[in-house]
Formats: C-alpha cells, structure tokens, sequence
C-alpha cells in the first residue's frame, strides 16, 4: 500500500485539489486533496480538531457562516468548479451535506422538517417522490410524522436529518459523524441505511470518528491529522495495516514492557490517541 498518494482512479464526482482554510489566523487545512468518484462511499477519518469538518463546510459552501474561508485550491465535482459559489448552488448541483449534531428543526413537526429539505425541489411531484423515498428508507419518520423534531431520540434525530438531505435528490451526499453519540445498534443501523443510500446511486463522503464503521462502508479513505493528509488508501487495505490497526482502530497494541522489573501490559490505545 502507499499510504502517501495513492488516489482512487476516475476524475468523475467530487475532487478537492490543493486545499488550503483559513478562520481568520487560524490555518484549519492544508495542501488537501482528494477524489470521491461517482458512486462510491469515501471516508475521511481523523480525531479531534483535524480539520474533518472543514473540509465538509468547504464543500458544501458553508465555511463563511462560520467565518471561514478558502485561502488556495479548489473543490469541483464533474469538473464544475464548487468553490465561491454559493450554499444553494452547491445544493443545486446536487451536493448536500447532513452537518455534524444532527442540527435538526426541534420546534417543527418531522414532516415539516422533511418539507423544508424539499425547497428546492423541482416541482410538487418530484418533492412526493423524494418524500416517498425517504419514508422508505426511514420507516420511523412516517409513524412520527406529526411529532415534534426534538422529541425525537438521537438516533431518530440523525435519521431524519439525512431524510432532510435526501428530500433535496442529492448526487452526494456529505455525512459529518452521523453514529457521533448513538448506541452501537442504533450506529449499526445508520451504516446501512448510508449502504442502502449509496446503493441506490447516491455518491457518499463520509467523515467519522468511528474509524472501524467507516472503512467497512467505504472503498477508499483518507486520515486527517492537523489539517493534512496523513495516509490515503484503498480502505481494506488501510483496515488490515497494522499501522492503522494500531494508531487509530486501537488494535493490536498489547506489547509488555519491562519497568523495573515489573511486566506492564499496556492498554490498546484509544482510537484517536496517536
Ligand atoms: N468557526 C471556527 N472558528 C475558528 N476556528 C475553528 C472554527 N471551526 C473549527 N475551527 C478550528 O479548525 C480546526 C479544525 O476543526 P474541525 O471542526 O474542522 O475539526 P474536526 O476534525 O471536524 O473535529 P471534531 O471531530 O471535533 O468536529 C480546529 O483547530 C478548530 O479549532
């Protein structure tokens, strides 16, 4: 495996070249590029801070509402140039993001949530379509249909802020730590639902802290340490690394060392401890 540049192949879907952002002083991310090419799950892992978010809000149009910017390189997708266009245009040309903290309408019913997702949709026929689509895909949104959002549980909350997302038709969709906080089943029923959604020919770039899911659903990952690119591959091959294993699956780290005399079974580290 080279684990420096080793791009998927295809220049088709979503490509971010060179990227650099700012917050004002601060340098968020570097030198970043990368490939989503139509129709695959790509992941981009990362503790902390790295900078994962970023790179989402650079996509999707929203890093000024967090008074970000893009300082060099560029993001396109099918070769239309993304950066400096707008938030609505960028969801015009079908990539939407679902943002980290589900960030769900609390006050409004599920289904009025799932109408503001439609707004720019074509016309009334292609919003029922997307609405029938969802309800399929998330059974629950229709038994909660007329429950406030924010007495929905956490789980609940994460699916219908991707059910939101959905209602727009998106060709990618971008997913910002969708299992961040959920039980293991509730998380396992988010990674199919993301397979399901990408099987029905959604392109998915997904950022997460649960590195193990990730790479399960993903062809190709990238790891982001402080704003740089700090490995790239073919995701089973960065799942079976022992780097990988080590550093950020918290695998493989049983080693004993000799203090003093006494033998010290180390713990594995902890996911993102690297
Ligand atoms: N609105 C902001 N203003 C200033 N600095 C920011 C802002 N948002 C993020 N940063 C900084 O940019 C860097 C990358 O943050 P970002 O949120 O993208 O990381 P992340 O990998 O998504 O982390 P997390 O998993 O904690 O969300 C961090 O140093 C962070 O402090």
């Amino acid at each position: 495996m080279n684990v420096h540049d080793p791009r998927p192949p295809g220049a088709s879907g979503l490509t971010v070249r060179d990227l650099a952002v700012n917050y004002g002083p601060v340098t968020a991310l570097r030198g970043i590029s990368l490939d989503v090419p139509r129709g695959a799950v790509v992941t981009v892992l990362g503790g902390n801070g790295a900078g994962k978010s970023t790179l989402l809000r650079a996509i999707s149009g929203t890093l000024r509402f967090q008074r970000g910017g893009i300082t060099s390189g560029e993001v396109s997708f099918d070769g239309m140039r993304l950066s400096g266009a707008s938030t609505s245009a960028v969801v015009a040309h079908g990539v939407v993001q679902v943002p980290e903290g589900r960030k769900v309408f609390t006050r409004m019913t599920v289904e009025e949530n799932l109408k503001a997702g439609a707004l720019g949709a074509r016309d009334r026929r292609s919003a029922a379509e997307a609405r029938e689509r969802v309800l399929e895909l998330f059974p629950v949104l229709a038994e909660r249909a007329r429950q406030r959002a924010g007495l929905l549980s956490g789980g609940e909350q994460q699916m219908l802020a991707m059910g939101r997302a959905m209602m727009a038709c998106p060709r990618v969709l971008l997913l910002d730590e969708p299992t961040l906080g959920l039980a293991p089943l509730m998380a396992a029923r988010i990674a199919d639902t993301v397979r399901e959604i990408n099987a029905q020919g959604t392109t998915v770039l997904l950022v997460e802290q649960n590195a193990a899911m990730a790479l399960s659903l993903a062809s190709h990952a990238y790891v982001l340490e402080v704003g740089e690119i700090a490995l790239s591959g073919p995701a089973d091959e960065l799942a079976a690394s022992d780097e990988v294993r080590r550093r950020y699956l918290g695998i493989g780290d049983d080693t004993e060392d000799l203090l003093g005399g006494v033998t010290v079974r180390r713990p594995a580290l902890s996911r993102w401890s690297a």
